[in-house]
């Protein structure tokens, strides 16, 4: 395929560039620049492709249109990845975050917090990592994920798969999703979820809602569903809604991010909960990164964002996991650990 050759060219010449291929479609697109200085939006006017952070009070990168050359390729491959899960137990860590889940649940039930989502980096030494390699194992095994490369010689070389879908926005009509609550996939779909995933998720609905409720008309909270997304499940809510006039991208953008489904409520509180207490910094992991205001085949405006879940960022031979849960008082921290090792092995299979 011509845009794997150009991924290795841009790599080697260290140019910035994204590919991606959205969930459930055939194509894979890119979007290779022909400048290396960092571009920021805070208007989310530009066509291009954005990759933000987790702080919604930093600016999102912007790869513009204007500046980028964009493919669209057909894709067909099938690489197949084994099932043995290399879990390197990391006692240190497991006593790390549980610790941190402990300290969270504490903090809920003593104050006004109703729910956190913490996080901890898994680093992975890589012996021969290969770029395409990977990224065409997480095209194959996670079809229905947002599954991307993004690099920039400036801030680095991340990839992932994930399952949440921030915003599809054509013209004015949007959707959105709550996602949360986790569970093993056990080759079962019709599963039965418990009150605290049950509450956990309805959390994020209710927050969506009422972020939405005032900049928007139509809007459509669908019957929450079991969603597969690799090895697990989650519940998932489709949210559906025509933009008010005087309201755009941005405005949608900054109802949203972040959700109580990488962050907490309330917002703030648990923003600066996770920012003193995390044992790392999450940079670019719970961000959103997707197309804005472009549609190769038309004049529409179309934009679809997702939350940066599943996720890894590469350097020196090292692959940082990134891996997180949502806490509310009614949480156990060893099960917590172990749903943050149940997704960490999403990304570790394909390494
Ligand atoms: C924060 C993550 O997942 C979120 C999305 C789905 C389910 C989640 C959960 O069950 O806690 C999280 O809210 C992550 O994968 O790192």
């Amino acid at each position: 395929m011509k845009i794997f050759e150009k991924i290795i060219t841009s790599y080697n010449k260290e140019m910035p560039f994204v590919v991606y291929r959205k969930p459930n479609k055939k194509s894979v697109s890119a979007l290779f620049s022909t400048i290396d200085s960092l571009t920021f939006t805070n208007s989310f006017t530009e066509s291009g492709f954005v990759f933000a952070p987790f702080d919604n009070t930093k600016k999102a990168i912007l790869f513009s249109l204007e500046n980028s050359e964009y493919i669209n390729e057909k894709t067909s491959l099938d690489t197949l990845i084994s099932d043995d899960k290399k879990n390197n137990l990391d006692e240190k860590s497991k006593k790390n975050h549980i610790k941190l889940v402990d300290k969270t649940i504490k903090e809920i039930k003593n104050n006004d917090l109703k729910k956190v989502v913490v996080s901890r980096e898994e680093l992975v030494a890589l012996s021969d990592f290969n770029l395409i390699n990977v990224f065409q194992k997480l095209l194959s095994n996670y079809k229905n994920a947002f599954v991307y490369i993004w690099f920039h010689p400036k801030i680095g070389l991340w990839l992932g798969a994930t399952p949440e879908t921030l915003l599809e926005v054509n013209n004015s009509t949007f959707k959105t999703m709550s996602l949360a609550g986790t569970q093993l996939f056990k080759n079962v779909n019709n599963v039965v979820w418990k009150n605290k995933e049950l509450e956990e998720q309805q959390l994020v609905t209710d927050f969506i809602e009422n972020q939405l409720r005032n900049i928007s008309t139509n809007l459509t909270i669908d019957k929450t569903e079991t969603v597969k997304a690799g090895s697990l499940l989650h519940l998932k809510t489709k949210v559906t809604g025509k933009l008010l006039e005087n309201s755009n991208l941005k405005t949608l953008i900054r109802a949203l991010h972040p959700t109580p489904a990488v962050c907490g409520l309330p917002r703030e509180k648990a923003k600066k909960f996770i920012v003193d207490n995390e044992n790392y910094k999450r940079t670019y992991y719970t961000g959103f990164l997707g197309e804005i205001n472009f549609n190769p085949k038309s004049t529409d405006k179309n934009s679809s964002l997702f939350v940066n879940l599943r996720c890894m960022s590469i350097e020196n031979k090292t692959a940082s996991i990134f891996v997180g849960g949502g806490i509310t008082k009614d949480s156990n921290s060893k099960k917590e650990w172990e749903e943050t090792v149940a997704k960490s092995s999403i990304m570790k299979r394909v390494l």
